[in-house]
């Protein structure tokens, strides 16, 4: 059984995705489709999380929504967070400011010229490195920054989002020795979304029927 703080935490985030699907829907940031995605999959729905940066107030309401994942599954003391270019790097930076914790990224590839370098910033041996991106949908990309961080002596053991397409992220992540933690998963956002009408329905069947084809294979 739950103690009462987790009962409580639970239902501080479900309040919490509610108030993401929101934002979300406010933005236009869920799109419909015919996308690519990075893993290669095909995916009839896309969120564009990069827009966030545009409307400051939303950011800041977003990067506390992680400073309260962080504090409620994982504790905040000596840690340093690390952002995941493209779209993970403003949220992360609006992390840093609202959590007063130090900032690492991480880039794709190593830079080619200046000092060659893949990780930006300061860590040291040992420092607990909290990743942070947008979204994970097969984990591939937090893996990829993982093991960046890893080779350079961070402790990787939790990974934060925004949301959990729920494509094997965490399953993925979790063999690596890492814990996925989100605001919110796409399911989540999807009831909450269908039981207010926040989009059209026939919308929401076609997120429903990819998740059951995704999860079916
Ligand atoms: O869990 P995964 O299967 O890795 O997919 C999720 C990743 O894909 C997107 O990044 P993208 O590669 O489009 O790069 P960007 O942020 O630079 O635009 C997104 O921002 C995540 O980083
Ligand atoms: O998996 C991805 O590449 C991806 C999915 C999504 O919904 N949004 C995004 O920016 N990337």
């Amino acid at each position: 059984m739950y103690g009462l703080e987790t009962k409580l935490w639970i239902e501080k985030k479900s309040v919490l995705g509610k108030e993401l699907a929101t934002i979300l829907v406010g933005l236009g940031a869920l799109r419909f489709g015919d996308f690519t995605l990075t893993s290669g999959r095909r995916s009839p729905y896309y969120i564009d999380l990069r827009l966030l940066p545009s409307y400051p107030s939303a950011l800041e309401r977003i990067a506390d929504m992680y400073v309260a994942v962080m504090e409620n599954e994982i504790g905040m003391s000596r840690l340093k967070v690390a952002g995941i270019p493209t779209a993970g790097l403003p949220l992360a930076t609006a992390v840093s400011l609202r959590a007063r914790l130090p900032l690492i990224y991480v880039r794709e590839t190593p830079k080619l010229h200046g000092e060659m370098k893949m990780i930006e910033g300061v860590l040291s041996e040992g420092d607990e490195v909290v990743l942070i991106d947008d979204l994970a949908t097969t984990g591939g990309s937090l893996l990829k920054a993982a093991s960046a961080v890893r080779a350079s002596g961070g402790h990787v053991s939790h990974a934060v989002v925004l949301i959990d397409r729920e494509e094997g992220g965490s399953e993925n992540l979790a063999s690596a020795g890492i814990e996925l933690h989100a605001v919110s998963r796409i399911s989540d956002l999807l009831s909450w979304l269908e039981a207010v009408g926040g989009i059209p329905v026939d919308k929401v069947d076609t997120i429903k029927e990819y998740l059951k084809e995704v999860r079916s294979k």
